[in-house]
């Protein structure tokens, strides 16, 4: 199979009516323009047992549109995993850019560090092995830290994301862009309740809770977009 034909395994995030439709964005408008050191990282993480976690590659895409159509310089990322929305990330900042990016477990960010280190964009990266809620609340003691943000992605665990949009509001800049990833948690947030196994019920529970908390909430506006597991895009209005 060639590099760039898209795997099976690349449709399961797809929330589009048909495997041909996605696959055709993805050979189409995705493949052909991802960098080299992604292609190289999402290969790679491929073999990996937890493979689907990572970003979908046209949300990827699309999350490097929103970093350079804010000029991101300072960004915040929140669930590493083996990095490709990191590696996504450090390519499109600056050269004097930095992404603080926050995982609990720093094995599988090490699993993609050899490709970032190649891209030479490492020293665009702070990593920080830590619990996203401390993280944050510790960049929120320094008060310098208010609004210094352009950009904020959070693709960690989802029933903590009301916790961290709050902080997240008082770290990015007005102007400044969060995107929320898994939004639409499979489709499950559509189905009934008696369709969605046990297993899947509490991420669905706060994922629905987030999604009207951010239709609600009028310090932003927003953007629920069905790419990947669906992301929700939201600019700080103040
Ligand atoms: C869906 S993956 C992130 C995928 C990543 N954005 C990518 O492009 O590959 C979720 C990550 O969140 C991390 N995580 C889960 N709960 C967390 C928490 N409470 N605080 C920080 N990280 C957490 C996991 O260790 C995992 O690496």
């Amino acid at each position: 199979m060639a590099k760039d034909e898209a795997k099976a395994s690349d449709y399961s995030k797809g929330l589009l009516k048909s495997e041909e439709l996605y696959k055709y964005i993805l050979e189409t408008s995705v493949y052909p323009r991802e960098p080299e050191p992604l292609k190289e990282l999402r290969n790679i993480t491929h073999n990996h047992p937890r493979a689907g976690m990572a970003t979908a590659p046209d949300a990827g895409q699309l999350m490097e549109m929103l970093l350079n159509l804010v000029n991101a310089k300072k960004t915040i990322e929140v669930g590493v995993f083996t990095g490709y929305s990191l590696l996504l990330t450090a390519l499109t900042l600056p050269e004097d850019g930095k992404v603080i990016a926050i995982d609990v477990n720093r094995d599988s960010y090490e699993i993609g560090l050899p490709v970032i280190k190649k891209a030479g964009v490492e020293h665009k990266i702070d990593f920080r092995e830590s619990e996203a809620l401390p993280a944050l609340d510790e960049l929120l003691n320094d008060k310098g830290n208010e609004g210094g943000f352009d950009f904020a992605f959070v693709d960690a665990d989802k029933v903590n994301y009301s916790n961290y949009h709050e902080r997240l509001m008082r770290l990015i800049k007005v102007g400044g862009i969060i995107v929320y990833d898994n939004t639409l948690w499979g489709g499950s947030v559509a189905e009934p309740e008696s369709d969605t196994p046990e297993w899947r019920r509490e991420v669905k529970n706060a994922t629905l809770e987030l999604n009207k908390k951010l239709s609600a909430d009028q310090r932003v506006q927003i953007s629920h977009a069905a790419l990947g597991d669906g992301i929700t895009i939201c600019r700080r209005l103040y």
